[in-house]
């Protein structure tokens, strides 16, 4: 895995290695001659314009310049100020040994000048604004990031792309939109959240210096962004002695005269991702049309309500069939009732595992009047727990509804709250978001995000039936939970890549996701035990800037 930090903590690893003896400057011009190195390898790069900004993210572009002068490219630097006005000290030398040197420098040119010249230019190199950048970017950085956008050219970004904060993944105005980002030290997470999954294109981590892999586990990472070879020991090797019950059986609790699409979507999600045996139960006055659409899946028609939605009768008749099941999923579909949320508490009591997702979450924060870190009894629990809320459910968890997290950070504090609530629990919380993150107390998993088109109504239904498939299937211990719940977003986001190449990017149901988890699984489970023969076929398959590591 690979150690995500904090921005803050990115520059308490920086005055670690001052210390042990690696000054800024030397820093620099490791982080020049990485940006430079990515530059030279590009194929038929002959011409090469960097946009220097006025801090040290400048100061790294003007050493690339002078590395890349001295092998023989034809190098511009573009800069709104001479380098002799440069403010910092590092940056001011760096830049004036750059134009010693005989790297060309234009400074302040008009908009039509600098699309003339990053038009012509092979590569552009952004080194406008780093991790000092705050705000919008103010001009002429704002025309700049136009201007490299429209270039048409091939754009390498130093550390970060310019407008993008690299701790949210956020921006509030214009962003560069790069190729390659070669950011420095370690992985940052607005580097693969948010905008930023658009904004870096393939990333590749420079760290600079032999102590910082040292320093940067000691610098207690935010995150931990998955590889394919984590997932190793999950995988169950492959026998025949199986029956459909030793394949793992999971049933499904939800559903309403409302939504009765949801939990035939989970189960049969469940059923695709490998569970041997699923059971659907919904209120009866549904029960016979969610029949008539499953041909595999038991239908069990619980006792309800006269509008549609489960009764509170139905919570131990509910808790029995569950205490027969490997695991459980409770929620999509089910609305918030009082009914419902017995069914929920009735379940959390119970000591089988347990997936909570959608209006489970929702019956949760009435339960606890959105405050569930003030009840950790609730959670408390010896069988496997996992909580799968988006945002805007997360965010109703923990009493922030008028403040939902907008980011992958605020997301994993929020989630975390949770986890914590008493002073360290069992239960792994799958913060879902266009960038996903599997927290439990020990450790933040990110595993690679899938495409967008995974972003349609039901989707989660589909991921809440396969992380109780998984869950069922391999009966992992509560400590790998996170890693568990980040496979199963990853198979769920090959699925959508499956689905997208067959039915187009923006035509995805979550049907199509589900029909392809199958393929999807085989396909995973090939290229975690066969990673070097697999990796041709899923450079051109998978989203490369979400992969983290680029073309390493
Ligand atoms: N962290 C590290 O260990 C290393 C960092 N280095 C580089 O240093 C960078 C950080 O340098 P700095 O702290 O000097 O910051 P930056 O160079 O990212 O930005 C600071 C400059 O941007 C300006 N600025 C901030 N917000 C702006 C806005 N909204 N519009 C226009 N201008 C704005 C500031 O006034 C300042 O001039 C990193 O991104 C990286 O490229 C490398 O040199 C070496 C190692
Ligand atoms: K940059």
């Amino acid at each position: 895995m690979q150690p995500v930090l904090n921005v803050e903590d990115v520059r308490r690893v920086e005055a670690a290695l001052t210390e042990v003896g690696v000054s800024v400057s030397e820093l620099m011009h490791r982080a020049g001659a990485a940006a430079a190195s990515e530059v030279a390898r590009m194929e038929g790069a002959d011409t090469v314009t960097v946009l220097a900004g006025l801090g040290n993210n400048g100061g790294d572009g003007w050493v690339a310049a002078e590395n890349l002068h001295g092998k023989g490219f034809d190098v511009t630097v573009v800069t709104p100020v001479e380098p002799d006005d440069l403010r910092g000290d590092i940056a001011r030398v760096v830049a004036k040994s750059a134009q010693d040197s005989g790297v060309k420098v234009v400074v302040g040119p008009p908009r039509e000048t600098l699309d003339v010249l990053l038009m012509g230019s092979d590569v552009v190199v952004d080194a406008m604004l780093g991790t000092g950048f705050h705000g919008e970017p103010r001009a002429p950085f704002d025309i700049w990031i136009d201007s490299v956008n429209a270039s048409g050219s091939h754009v390498i970004a130093v550390d970060v792309p310019s407008g993008l904060s690299a701790q949210t993944g956020l921006a509030s105005g214009k962003y560069v939109v790069a190729d390659l980002t070669v950011t420095m030290l370690s992985l940052k997470p607005g580097l693969l959240s948010d905008r930023g999954r658009d904004a870096c294109g393939a990333i590749v981590v420079a760290p600079l210096a032999e102590q910082t892999e040292r320093l940067v586990r000691e610098a207690d990472p935010v995150a931990w962004r998955a590889d394919l070879d984590d997932y190793v020991d999950l995988l169950e090797p492959p026998s025949n002695a199986v029956d459909k019950f030793t394949r793992g059986s999971v049933l499904v609790v939800g559903g309403s005269s409302r939504f009765p699409g949801a939990p035939m979507m989970a189960a049969m999600a469940a059923a695709r991702a490998g569970a041997g045996y699923v059971t659907l139960a919904v209120p009866a006055q549904i029960a016979p049309i969610v029949q008539s659409q499953m041909l595999e899946i038991p239908v069990v028609a619980l006792p309800c309500e006269a509008d549609g939605t489960f009764s509170l009768k139905a919570a131990d008749l509910v808790a029995e069939l569950a205490e027969k099941r490997s695991a459980t999923l409770v929620g999509p579909g089910m609305r918030v009732t009082s009914g419902t949320v017995g069914i929920v508490s009735t379940l959390l009591a119970g000591k089988r595992p347990l997936v909570v997702d959608a209006d489970a979450l929702n019956c949760i924060s009435r339960l606890t009047s959105n405050r569930v870190d003030d009840f950790p009894e609730l959670l408390r629990r010896d069988a496997p727990l996992i909580m799968t809320p988006h945002r805007m459910e997360l965010a109703r968890l923990v009493g922030l509804q008028d403040t939902p997290p907008t980011s992958l950070t605020s997301a994993m504090e929020a989630a975390r709250r949770i986890v914590w609530s008493d002073g360290g629990s069992e239960v792994c919380v799958v913060a879902k978001g266009s960038a996903t993150a599997c927290v439990s107390v020990d450790v933040a998993i990110l595993p690679k995000p899938g495409p967008a088109a995974l972003a349609t109504a039901g989707s989660g239904d589909v991921l809440g039936g396969v992380i109780a498939a998984l869950l069922a299937r391999t009966g992992v211990e509560n400590e790998d939970l996170p890693l568990l719940a980040a496979m199963a977003c990853e198979m769920h986001g090959y699925a959508g890549t499956i689905a997208a190449e067959r039915y187009g990017s923006r035509g995805v149901m979550a049907r199509d996701i589900i029909d392809a988890l199958g393929l999807a699984e085989d396909a995973f489970e090939e290229e975690v035990a066969f990673p070097d023969a697999a990796k041709s076929g899923r450079e051109g398959r998978r989203d490369e800037g979400a992969d983290g590591k680029g073309d390493e």
